[in-house]
């Protein structure tokens, strides 16, 4: 076991056992009827870390999930999770977490019966931790949940996310219906969580900037394909924008692909799929042309618009 997934638990000292191989995914398809939705994917999720799995509407991301996690049947391909197939593997999926965007509940149930039945399915529970989000998000603890507001059964399944302290947690868009307040709640909530207990999280999201300071992988999706997995540094460094007056940045984009670009008047911005040079800056300064990086959000943007045939855009 290596340190990094080793850590000590607040409560009892006892030692954190986390997620520890993370996830294999070799040549996976998924198709409905007619419609070829994941296309080959060869992927890893690495342990112990919090992936951001990007990508526009439709490309994917909620089937990958479900896929995954045998929630949806794959057509064909491998999927391991710590080195085992999920496939009807209690061991393996009672250490797993799916939060839903729009995650429905019995009608009957409320806060306070899904927080005293669901320890039983979940071994790492901490109830403690439930009752302080319950209380932070001030649920309305004995309303049944065909009650609650859409923001609410949001707030609900966040809670059941992190208090389930799964070593691998999937959290679809979870914030749906979430007002500013409450996501930055989730946001500072997350990250404490992650920070005292590391697992494996896979978050699917469009509100990327807001959340990018919480990731620290980018997996892309365009297409049914996988395009991008890289430490989000790298994928920050994976594009770059040109900006200023047309004829001089049409040179210096030369041959090297482009991802988007607009124009505002007669200043031209491209975004270039790659690293900028160190010939590229001193090029860009000789013809007052600004190099910029791109935000995570401008670049799952600009590689997003690539799949509109297969997807629409809501970036
Ligand atoms: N049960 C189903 N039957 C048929 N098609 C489906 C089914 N579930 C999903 N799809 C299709 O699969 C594609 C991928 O959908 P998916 O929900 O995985 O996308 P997504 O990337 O999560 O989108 P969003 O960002 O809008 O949530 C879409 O074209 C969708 O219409």
């Amino acid at each position: 076991m290596s340190s990094q997934a080793l850590q000590a638990d607040h409560r009892t000292g006892a030692p954190w056992d986390t997620g520890q191989q993370g996830i294999q995914i070799r040549n996976l398809n998924k198709s409905f009827g007619k419609k070829h939705v994941l296309k080959d994917i060869t992927v890893d999720f690495a342990p112990n870390r919090v992936h951001g799995l990007l990508g526009a509407n439709g490309v994917g991301k909620t089937t990958l999930m479900a896929v995954i996690l045998n929630h949806k049947f794959r057509s064909s391909g491998e999927v391991l999770i710590d080195g085992e197939d999920p496939r009807e593997n209690a061991k393996v999926l009672e250490r797993t977490c799916f939060i839903h965007e729009d995650q429905k509940f019995h009608d009957d149930d409320t806060p306070t019966s899904l927080l005293r039945i669901l320890p039983r399915f979940y071994p790492e529970w901490d109830a403690a931790l439930a009752e302080r989000l319950a209380s932070r998000f001030r649920l309305p603890m004995g309303t049944r949940t065909v009650k609650l507001s859409r923001g609410q059964r949001s707030a609900l399944a966040i809670v059941i996310g992190l208090a389930s302290r799964a070593p691998y947690t999937f959290m679809d868009e979870p914030y749906l219906g979430l007002d500013p307040a409450h996501r930055s709640l989730f946001y500072e909530e997350f990250a404490r969580e992650i920070a005292e207990h590391p697992r494996t999280v896979i978050l699917s999201t469009h509100l990327i900037d807001e959340v990018s300071d919480l990731l620290e992988n980018v997996v892309m999706l365009e297409d049914g394909q996988v395009t991008l997995n890289a430490d989000i540094d790298h994928a920050r460094d994976s594009a770059f924008v040109l900006r200023g007056l047309e004829p001089v940045v049409r040179e210096l984009v030369g041959e090297r692909q482009v991802l988007r670009e607009h124009r505002l008047g007669n200043i031209l911005s491209v975004t270039v799929d790659g690293s900028a040079t160190d010939d590229d800056h001193r090029r860009a300064a000789q013809s007052n042309v600004s190099v910029e990086p791109v935000t995570l959000q401008e670049l799952v943007a600009a590689r997003g618009m690539r799949g509109m045939d297969n997807a629409e855009m809501s970036l």
